[in-house]
């Protein structure tokens, strides 16, 4: 299979480079500094499951001849990256979005139409160190993709199966993406709306007195957004992330607050903003949601300013 990837930091890093080791013919689309970076260093990657360090080919303007793009910008950079992947968009080839969140479905399908487009979410903890090595940060490595129509169509089979040849990666084609998609939501809104608020990671946030009791509220107001949106969560999943938001010992984060203590751009609008005005049209109550999203954009307002603490 032939892929493009747009983008080689956290997520775009690690999948292109698993998918490469599993086989794949992979290139990376990438923008100037970050084709210097790896024409020089290569791509390396750090992992539980095993480091990979090898040189890859990349493109600095897409072109034809590809038969997925794995799209793997932030959401703020998603006009951009859509006009960069326009090229290689042949009659034959299919995008696959990683990115959290919800709306980009839509302006994907809007580009280049309903049956270009896949539904996909990935659940892992990675982060672009400034060195260029992509750092996985847990055991999470899920890549769940599948057709909006909810066929098991010839190439999300194919998918599935190479890159469930590549170390590191659970890969799983699934004929309810966008119930998955709005779960996964659910669970970054949740862990983001805590960790971002709180400036600390779960296991802190559950180890301050009243902290579970939070996480647990944030958690149900969330669920309810997804269920009047028609998409309720699964139980086993109410069951297994509550007890991770519940877990005094986790040092779970999320890639907001990594954002955020960095210094760098947020997805808040893409994230806060689409679950505030989703909870306002759901009736579920908004003064969390509305402070969390607060929060970042005053963040925002510092970072402009060049008011950052150093
Ligand atoms: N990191 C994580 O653990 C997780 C992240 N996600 C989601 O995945 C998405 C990607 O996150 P993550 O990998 O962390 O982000 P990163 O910032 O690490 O990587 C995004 C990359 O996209 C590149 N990019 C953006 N626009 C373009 C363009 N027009 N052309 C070429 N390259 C481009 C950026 O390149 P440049 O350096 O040039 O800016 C950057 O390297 C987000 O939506 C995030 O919420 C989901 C699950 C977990
Ligand atoms: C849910 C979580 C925290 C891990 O997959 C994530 O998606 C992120 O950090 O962006």
């Amino acid at each position: 299979m032939r892929i493009l990837v747009l983008g080689a930091g956290a997520l775009g890093g690690y999948f292109g480079g698993r998918l490469l080791q599993a086989g794949a013919e992979v290139t990376f689309l990438v923008r100037p500094r970050r084709a210097e970076q790896l024409a020089r260093d290569g791509l390396a990657i750090e992992s539980p499951f095993g480091a990979l360090h090898q040189k890859v080919e990349t493109l600095a303007e897409a072109r034809p001849g590809f038969d997925l793009v794995l799209l793997t910008c932030k959401a703020y950079d998603l006009d951009a990256a859509i006009a960069a992947i326009r090229p290689a968009m042949g009659p034959g080839t299919a995008v696959l979005p990683v990115l959290n969140g919800l709306s980009h479905v839509a302006t994907l399908e809007a580009a280049f139409g309903r049956g270009a487009v896949l539904g996909g979410l990935a659940k892992i903890q990675a982060t672009l160190a400034p060195d260029g090595t992509v750092r996985h940060l847990n055991d999470w490595r899920w890549l769940t993709f599948g057709e909006l129509d909810g066929s098991l169509s010839p190439r999300v089979q194919a998918l599935a199966a190479l890159a469930s040849q590549a170390p590191g990666v659970v890969a799983e084609a699934v004929p309810d993406i966008m119930d998955r998609m709005w779960e996964k939501l659910v669970h970054l809104g949740t862990s983001a709306i805590g960790t971002v608020l709180m400036r600390a990671s779960t296991g802190e946030i559950a180890r301050a007195p009243g902290g579970i009791a939070f996480m647990e509220t944030v958690l149900a107001r969330n669920a309810a957004i997804a269920a009047a949106e028609g998409h309720p969560v699964r139980e086993s999943f109410l069951k297994e992330i509550g007890a991770v938001f519940a877990d005094p010992k986790g040092g779970y984060t999320t890639s907001m607050l990594r954002d955020l203590e960095a210094g760098g751009r947020t997805e808040a609008e893409h994230i806060l903003g689409f679950l505030l005005q989703a909870a306002q049209a759901a009736g579920v109550p908004e003064e969390i949601h509305a402070a969390a999203l607060l929060h970042a954009r005053a963040y925002e307002q510092r970072r402009e300013a060049g008011r950052l603490p150093r």
